[in-house]
């Protein structure tokens, strides 16, 4: 379980970015996190990992205060924390297994890593999730052979190889097309329930965040504003997200779509 308390964050001297969060979020619940550019959503989500250092409050993983450790113990922690980039952030001149079993880098020995002897499990569960995902076909493609969507499965099992308590991802989709991006959101959802993982989507496209995953964080100028079900989330919410303005993204993709689309998909993910 993920337990975000009085979250705050300050860059430099501005005005916080965040500014007291309050946020639990249970085994393989999909939490969507909305809002408009600048809201803090990214910002929400690099504090979990540290990438961005909180400037108060406290981040539980499972019971870990994750805000203040010191680099070993925080080195400990991140491999607990799979993260899925919205540039997929591959190794493009390197395979595709050798890409996902960059997931395994804080669990081997320098040497290992170095030498590239992975342990035979690493390998083995490195090919069970690329077959859950329809990538092992590519195992030994270079990672720039493969379209978006094919790159993209290829960062979410890097980040699975981490056996990651919780999968934070950062605008997963919106460097795919619509059809692509439905498929991965799909394949998310379906990851979480199976590996009983929180997940949570930084997400610009609201019909995908309604679609896709079972509760909605609305956040507006770093102040949680919505917290609740798609179902819940009415013009009501999206107005005081987005300052009344509707998301492009909406106006564009309906929320019915999504689920036909969810449904014509069903085997492929
Ligand atoms: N490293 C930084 N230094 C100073 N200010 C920053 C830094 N990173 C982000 N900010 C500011 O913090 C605010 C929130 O940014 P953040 O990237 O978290 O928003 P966001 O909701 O993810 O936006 P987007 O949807 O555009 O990615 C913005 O005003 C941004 O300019």
């Amino acid at each position: 379980m993920l337990e975000i308390t009085n979250l705050i964050k300050r860059y430099g001297q501005d005005e916080p970015v965040l500014k007291g969060l309050d946020l639990a979020v249970e085994g393989d619940s999909v939490v969507a996190i909305v809002g408009a550019s600048g809201a803090g959503k990214s910002t929400l989500l690099r504090c979990i990992n540290r990438l961005v250092e909180p400037t108060s409050g406290s981040i539980r993983l499972n019971g870990t205060e994750i805000i203040n450790l010191r680099q070993r113990e925080l080195r400990r922690v991140r491999r607990k924390i799979g993260m899925v980039f919205q540039g997929f952030n591959l190794i493009d001149r390197l395979t595709v297994m050798e890409n996902v079993l960059a997931g395994r880098l804080g669990y081997v020995s320098l040497f290992q890593a170095v030498t590239r002897r992975f342990p035979a499990e690493d390998i083995e569960r490195a090919f069970v999730l690329m077959e859950r995902v329809g990538i092992a076909h590519y195992a030994n493609k270079r990672a720039d052979e493969l379209s978006g969507g094919e790159r993209q499965r290829v960062g979410v099992v890097r980040a699975l190889m981490q056996e990651p308590e919780v999968l934070l991802a950062d605008e997963p989709t919106a460097s795919l097309d619509p059809r692509t991006s439905e498929q991965i959101m799909m394949l998310l959802q379906s990851l979480a329930s199976e590996l009983s993982l929180p997940v949570l989507i930084n997400i610009h496209n609201v019909a995908q965040a309604r679609s896709y995953t079972d509760r909605i964080v609305g956040l507006r100028h770093g102040t949680m504003i919505f917290d609740g079900t798609p179902g819940e989330f009415e013009k009501e919410a999206l107005d005081a997200i987005y300052g009344g303005i509707e998301s492009p993204e909406d106006a564009t993709t309906t929320p019915e779509t999504g689920t036909e689309e969810r449904e014509t998909d069903h085997d492929r993910t």
